[in-house]
């Protein structure tokens, strides 16, 4: 009889940050969901016997992800950084720009309008929007470290981070880029010149996300400036000099 009304141990009842790693059928399960976390003992039994197939992968993530936030103006060379991160150390890059990007070409994107909208004029799009294919990335990419670039961006994107993520996730500190405004044009017209694609850049869109980088994510960076969390990088030199400093704040934190 499914008599025995079984508690979730705390060990599995707390599987949150183990999602990433956890296979479809899991993730609206008891298991999963903390709001029903009492199930029948067959039930019980049955998925804890499912949850012991994948126990050493959970482990290994049952520490919460580590975040890196990449700031800096536009074109100052958060992507480019990234990739060198990456490629030296073990994190994942999720560029929010390029989160909306494939979003916004997504076929049947309610958003994909709203999307591109917002992109051309340099504004920060609603962070529900962004938070949400953030995390989504996170989770399907089974990943611990994250270099999350371009974000957040504005107090929208901070207040919509701390409700969602914050609690799920160990923010380490924010990487900035900081590049005089006449040095970001010129690459970011560079890149539109050999062939970005980008709707963005152009003169006229550079000039928006130029105030709304001054207006809306200085005063961010200010924030965490303020909290000691900020890691300067003078963004200026050839890209490999960039990296040089990048390195050292990242084996000075302890990364290998
Ligand atoms: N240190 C550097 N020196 C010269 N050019 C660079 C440097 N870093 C990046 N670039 C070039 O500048 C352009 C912008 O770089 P990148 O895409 O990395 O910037 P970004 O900060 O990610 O830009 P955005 O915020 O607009 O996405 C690219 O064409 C890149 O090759
Ligand atoms: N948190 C963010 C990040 C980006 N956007 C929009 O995308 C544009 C391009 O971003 P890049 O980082 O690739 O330069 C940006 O100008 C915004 O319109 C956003 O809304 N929120």
């Amino acid at each position: 009889m499914w008599r025995a009304i079984t508690r979730i141990p705390k060990t599995l009842d707390s599987l949150g940050q183990g999602v990433a790693v956890l296979p479809q059928q899991f993730q609206h399960s008891q298991l999963y969901n903390n709001n029903h976390n009492i199930c029948s003992k067959t039930n019980y039994l049955s998925l804890h016997n499912q949850a012991s197939l994948i126990r050493p992968k959970y482990r290994m993530s049952s520490a919460k992800p580590k975040v890196v936030f990449v700031l800096g103006g536009p074109g100052a060379g958060k992507g480019t950084q990234c990739s060198k991160i990456v490629e030296r150390f073990q994190f994942e890059h999720l560029s929010a720009g390029d989160l909306l990007r494939e979003e916004r070409s997504r076929e049947g994107s309610e958003y994909g309008q709203l999307i591109e909208e917002y992109i051309r004029n340099g504004k920060i799009v609603p962070v529900e929007v962004t938070c949400s294919l953030l995390e989504n990335a996170m989770k399907n990419s089974g990943k611990s470290r994250f270099l999350i670039d371009g974000f957040p961006r504005n107090q929208d994107n901070l207040d919509g981070w701390n409700r969602q993520m914050s609690d799920k996730t160990e923010m380490q500190f924010v990487l900035f880029f900081d590049c005089a405004e006449d040095v970001c044009v010129k690459r970011c017209l560079g890149r539109g010149q050999s062939g970005s694609g980008r709707s963005d850049d152009n003169m006229e869109s550079l000039k928006k996300r130029i105030q709304t980088y001054n207006n809306d994510s200085l005063p961010i960076i200010k924030y965490f400036e303020n909290a000691g969390q900020v890691k300067r990088i003078d963004a200026s030199p050839d890209a490999d000099k960039v990296f040089q400093e990048v390195e050292r704040v990242f084996l000075a934190n302890g990364f290998q």
